[in-house]
């Protein structure tokens, strides 16, 4: 019994790795699933799709990694995060598609809940703002949409879980129904502060509370796959929202630490320590990881387009064919040209929250091509994380965010990206050996819950750099680059 399965279950594909007795990946399966756009704004996944992908993953990687499951200590499952599922407790069949944390079909319910007031009461009970990013507002729509669904919610015949509570009843045969306290926190229905679902907000939007999960720390013991799905019941020890297991995995455990993670969006979280900071400049306040009993917060940036700005100039420009190829395009670029695109392709998210704006270029001229283009989207990823750090370092002064951010995700991969984020941000952008941070944070919360891996501080010695990028852009430039990007916001937020 000395390896962990970690798996992945995201917003594209779900994979499943396998670490050994020393945390190295030993295999890895993958799968992609098709995205649903039913409506123009709407984004859902089949509950069946994230689940056969999840089965058929852990039984690749198994045999890739030539064991057996009896080899396997534990089990750790990390997810998208705000997804919303509701499902048949009898069955386990969902009574609707997932509803995806990207779909904005709720924005008019919120804006009448904000016009109302409610945002405040909301904001210090759960840390969020009342957006439709979260999961509150999707499942009020599904027990509003599915014929006799909030009857059969109030009589307990219906549950509700964000992916990785679906995938626990099903892996454990229905037996269990439970979740984290860092997917609880980005429902927008749990108390932060006092851990326990918030009765005022299931009350405002007629949720039952029967059909809510237990919430338990990240180790913690969530029961145990069914005996054949893998051959040998299986103990599921950890389970983390994704960002806040790439945070684990970046070993962020001390207040000030800040990682920043380059998928499809981009999300950095600031490790608060045990005190959770409202924030004053529109950041989102949640749980980093629950340990024994004890939340650590952290103050979270969300930005909804970063590696997506490199996938439209592949898919709709057709300027590349391959993300990497962004790095060598931005080396040619003309340095004279000034170009700067706000890829507001799904409105704005931390710090201007505008659901409505859409992208914008400016500085274009007849000289500009694919590789002042490139530059663009490459920089528009710098210039959103700076705005982040900015609100960061604004609302907690008190310890202040260490000068270092560690990267991981996608993205991470481009050296160009890189350096252009530490010289915007007049910091070190450190990249660790181990790309697979996400994984990592929920395969050593699994493993350490098993007794397999070191405790919390042996696992932070183990985090090593691959490389750093060091800050080498001159003050005055960086401020004119910074101040041109903060009038083109402005522009595109007042078209
Ligand atoms: N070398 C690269 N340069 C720039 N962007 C990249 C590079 N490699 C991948 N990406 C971007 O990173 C994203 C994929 O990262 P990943 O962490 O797998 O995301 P997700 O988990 O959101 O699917 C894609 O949007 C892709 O465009
Ligand atoms: O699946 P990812 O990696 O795009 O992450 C999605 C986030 O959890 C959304 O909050």
């Amino acid at each position: 019994m000395t390896y962990i399965l970690a798996i992945d279950q995201g917003t594209t594909s779900t994979r499943t790795i396998v670490f050994d007795r020393a945390m190295n990946v030993t295999a890895q399966a993958q799968q992609e699933f098709p995205q649903h756009f039913p409506q123009s704004g709407w984004v859902e996944h089949d509950p069946v799709n994230l689940w056969d992908t999840t089965v058929a993953t852990c039984r690749d990687a198994i045999k890739a990694a030539d064991i057996v499951a009896t080899d396997i200590s534990g089990i750790g499952i990390t997810n998208q995060r705000e997804t919303v599922i509701v499902w048949d407790k009898t069955t386990g069949d969902p009574v609707y598609n997932a509803i995806v944390w990207q779909d904005r079909r709720t924005a008019d319910t919120c804006r009448t809940l904000r016009d109302a007031g409610h945002e405040p009461m909301i904001t210090v009970r759960t840390g969020l703002l009342l957006d439709p990013y979260f999961s509150a507002s999707k499942l009020s729509w599904i027990l509003d949409h599915v014929d006799g669904a909030r009857d059969r919610a109030a009589k307990g015949e219906l549950l509700f879980g964000t992916v990785d509570c679906f995938l626990i009843w099903k892996l454990t045969g229905g037996t269990v129904h439970a979740t984290d306290a860092t997917n609880a926190a980005r429902t927008m229905l749990y108390d932060i502060h006092k851990g326990r679902w918030s009765q005022t907000i299931c009350g405002l939007l007629d949720i039952p509370m029967e059909m809510l999960p237990e919430v338990k720390d990240c180790a913690a013991d969530f029961g145990q796959t069914q005996p054949d799905l893998l051959g040998t019941p299986v103990p599921i020890y950890g389970v983390a929202g994704d960002q806040q297991a790439a945070t684990i995995g970046q070993a962020c455990f001390e207040p000030g630490m800040l990682k920043s993670t380059y998928g499809t969006g981009c999300f950095a979280l600031l490790n608060t320590g045990d005190t959770p900071v409202q924030s004053n400049n529109r950041l989102l306040t949640t749980i980093a990881y629950q340990l024994d009993g004890k939340p650590t917060y952290a103050l979270e940036g969300s930005i909804f387009v970063a590696g997506a700005v490199v996938q439209w100039l592949r898919d709709g420009l057709k300027i590349i064919s391959d993300a990497a190829q962004t790095q060598a395009l931005a080396e040619q670029a003309d340095p004279h040209q000034d170009v700067i695109l706000v890829p507001a392709f799904v409105g704005l998210g931390a710090p201007y929250w505008n659901p409505d704006c859409r992208g914008a270029t400016f500085g274009l001229t007849r000289g500009t091509g694919p590789a002042e283009m490139a530059k663009a989207a490459l920089e528009s990823v710098g210039y959103q994380t700076r705005d982040l750090i900015e609100a960061m370092s604004a609302d907690w002064k008190a310890t202040g965010v260490q000068p270092t951010l560690r990267v991981d995700g996608g993205m991470a991969a481009n050296d160009w990206a890189m350096q252009f984020l530490s010289d915007i941000i007049a910091a070190p952008v450190d990249r660790p050996v181990n790309h697979e941070t996400t994984a990592l944070g929920v395969a050593w919360l699994a493993g350490m819950r098993a007794g397999l891996y070191p405790d919390q501080q042996g696992f932070a010695a183990g985090w090593a750099r691959e490389t750093q990028f060091s800050p080498h852009m001159d003050e005055t430039l960086r401020g004119q680059k910074y101040d041109a990007w903060k009038r083109a916001v402005q522009a595109t937020l007042s078209v």
